[in-house]
């Protein structure tokens, strides 16, 4: 039986628009937006967002619910993650799925579909960590793309764990030049940061926030400047994740300027974090160890720049959370045995609308960065990140003038503390569509384990 929605008298906010328009949804599906009060549309339910927004469900293109790492686990599992993603306002995920050393991308994968089927609350998707670039691997990169997986992480960090070294990113590279994939990068020089990591070590500095010391702004750069040559080289397009070092952007911009297919992608925690939250006393600093590390904050107006000039392209969160009783603390005495990670997936779109009440981008923008270009990036676009006739009615109501606290007492990430415990943003998530159906309804959980299904990708739309 079909069922038909109407949203009325919001402001319906996209990535190129701002009008006043009532939304008409027929089962999944966005079926029409007309003047307010235009149409007698007969209705199953009606929504009234008078002196609300109306915008579409957030795309986080960045997440690691339940990844492995660092001895442990990331506490979200994919049900938590997700409705914690709902909570906020995100009605898309794309996970990275990882293959292990001396395994296949195909086991990797499967690994990942079955930890997520039946238990996601709004849709997911994935992307591949490549940590094994072989004949083999590259021949099944293609045959992944055909499956709608179609973007690859490499890393230049962690050495021992995921690290790939310049041959087989290139290797990668000139495959994804060949079958269409995006080569995203975790850009950090990881075998000199090893070295300064030891140093440090050997001197007695433990602390965490020595984590952000040894991860040095130069070597995210210079790591940023090869793997943009590389992929150059190899004529692929790249997609740098979490970047974090205004010399890092300073590399990617002059990448664009030169007409190349670079991206970048900064999360929440660049922008509103710094190192004073690593340099917290006791041990508190280790909820905020992650890699890419916090920068001092002057970097941040860099960040900002680069999003509002769209030499940033992206925020996604880089959703990894580790409990601070029983995980982060396995690295006290030992800043490099923290897991690395932050939570945020539930955070991401108000911290984004709070960054519009301060200035520092426009409300479009923010959904640009948020929604539209994580789905054009990502090959999703327009059946998620826009609101328009034919896209899936993934889309969410937001009071932009409601205060709230950010606090771990209220969230509903599987994790224990909160990132940003304490502060106040103005705007919040009042009602969540997906695929036309509530998961979040006037701020009451409503949607179910099961509901979010894998949504394949076509390759990335974001090319010049
Ligand atoms: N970013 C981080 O610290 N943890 C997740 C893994 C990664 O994205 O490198
Ligand atoms: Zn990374
Ligand atoms: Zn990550």
């Amino acid at each position: 039986m079909s069922s038909r929605t109407v949203i009325r008298g919001g402001l319906v906010i996209t990535a190129s628009d701002e009008i006043h328009a009532d939304v008409l949804i027929e089962d999944a599906r966005i079926a029409a937006l007309a003047a307010p009060g235009s149409q007698s549309w007969s209705a199953d339910r009606t929504i009234d967002a008078t002196g609300r927004y109306v915008i579409p469900g957030g795309v986080d293109a960045h997440t690691h619910m339940e990844l492995p790492f660092g001895g442990t686990h990331a506490s979200d599992t994919f049900e938590t993650g997700t409705r914690a993603a709902a909570w906020g306002g995100t009605t898309t995920i794309v996970d990275f799925a990882v293959q292990s050393v001396g395994h296949t991308l195909r086991e990797g994968l499967d690994a990942w579909h079955a930890k997520a089927e039946g238990n996601c609350a709004v849709d997911y998707a994935f992307h591949m960590i490549v940590s094994d670039v072989n004949e083999e691997t590259l021949k099944e990169m293609d045959l992944l793309i055909e499956e709608g997986v179609t973007s690859f992480k490499q890393f230049m960090a962690y050495p021992g764990v995921f690290y790939s070294d310049d041959g087989q990113i290139l290797r990668a590279m000139q495959r994804a030049a060949g079958n269409g994939g995006l080569i995203m990068m975790h850009a950090e020089n990881g075998i000199a940061i090893d070295v300064l990591v030891e140093q440090a070590l050997a001197r007695g500095e433990t602390d965490p926030r020595h984590h952000g010391e040894v991860r040095k702004a130069l070597l995210e750069a210079e790591a940023t400047h090869r793997a943009i040559r590389l992929a150059q080289v190899a004529g692929a397009p790249l997609y740098v994740v979490h970047v974090s070092a205004a010399e890092a952007v300073a590399e990617l911009a002059r990448a664009r300027d030169e007409g190349l297919n670079v991206f970048g992608e900064t999360c929440p925690q660049y922008l509103f974090l710094s190192t004073d939250n690593l340099a917290e006393p006791g041990f508190e600093g280790a909820k905020y160890v992650c890699s890419t590390p916090l920068r001092p904050r002057e970097h941040q107006a860099r960040l900002w720049r680069g999003l509002r000039t769209n030499d940033l392209q992206v925020v996604s969160t880089d959703h990894c959370p580790f409990c601070f009783t029983g995980q982060k603390e396995l690295g006290r005495g030992d800043f490099s045995k923290i897991p690395n990670g932050l939570p945020g997936v539930e955070n991401r779109m108000d911290l984004l609308h709070q960054a519009v009440v301060d200035g520092h981008i426009s409300r479009r923008r923010w959904i640009e960065i948020a929604c539209a270009a994580p789905a054009r990036m990502f090959g999703l676009y327009p059946k998620k990140g826009t609101i328009t006739p034919g896209a899936d009615a993934d889309i969410v109501i937001y009071d932009p003038h409601a205060e709230q606290v950010m606090s771990a007492a209220t969230h509903h990430m599987n994790v224990d503390y909160s990132a940003y415990e304490g502060k106040r943003v103005t705007g919040r998530v009042e009602t969540v569509l997906s695929r036309g159906e509530p998961v979040i309804d006037q701020r009451e959980y409503t949607g179910r384990a099961g509901h979010g299904v894998f949504t394949p990708r076509s390759t990335c739309q974001y090319l010049n």
